[in-house]
């Protein structure tokens, strides 16, 4: 399987990364790609070590305003032009969307997939590795949302939250 992973481009304590390699050596050891933003910077770079040490195939879709940072040892890198066609790469080349912790830049990729798929237009299972509660605030606003009418379709059709690592695969596995 083809996993499009987006997370933080910052090195974070051991809360986060821990967790971001315990789903990186899944990933690996499962025998999928991981597909993410090809950069060797913090949570990015780590994952991509993890996935390749476990014997997995790394595809990095880069921007050329960031190739600077691009990752060392990638199988395969993809140039885009701008942010929003690296988007666009990152979900047509996944057959499912993980999101661990991260800041904005996470936040923009994840609003947008899932965005896409209330509008019907991708079927491609999303789920967020809640690790520490880190999404227990959008959760909020997404049930909240829900609650009252914002959403057309039901939030469980729209995005899974796992609370380890191995929910992540069990939760990809049933989507299946
Ligand atoms: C932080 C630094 C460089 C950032 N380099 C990036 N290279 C590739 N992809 C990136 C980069 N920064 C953000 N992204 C994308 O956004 C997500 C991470 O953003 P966040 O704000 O940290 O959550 C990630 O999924 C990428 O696709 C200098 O060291």
């Amino acid at each position: 399987m083809n996993i499009t992973v987006f997370c933080s481009a910052y090195s974070l304590d051991d809360r986060y990364s821990v967790p971001a390699a315990e789903f990186a050596r899944l990933l690996g050891s499962g025998g999928h790609t991981l597909v993410w933003g090809g950069s060797n910077a913090g949570l990015m770079g780590l994952l991509a070590d993890e996935v390749k040490a476990a014997g997995g195939r790394l595809v990095g879709v880069l921007v050329e305003l960031l190739a600077h940072k691009g990752y060392q040892g990638a199988d395969e890198l993809v140039m885009t032009a701008d942010l929003a066609a690296r988007k666009a790469e990152l979900l047509a080349r996944a057959d499912a969307v993980v999101v661990l912790a991260g800041g904005l830049g996470t936040l923009d990729e994840v609003t947008e997939v899932v965005e896409l798929r209330k509008h019907g237009l991708h079927d491609k299972p999303i789920v967020l590795l809640d690790t520490e509660g880190f999404y227990a605030g959008l959760r909020t606003q997404l049930e909240r949302m829900e609650a009252e009418g914002f959403l057309p379709r039901p939030l469980a059709e729209l995005v899974s939250f796992a609370g380890t690592p191995a929910e992540v695969f069990e939760l990809l596995a049933a989507a299946s």
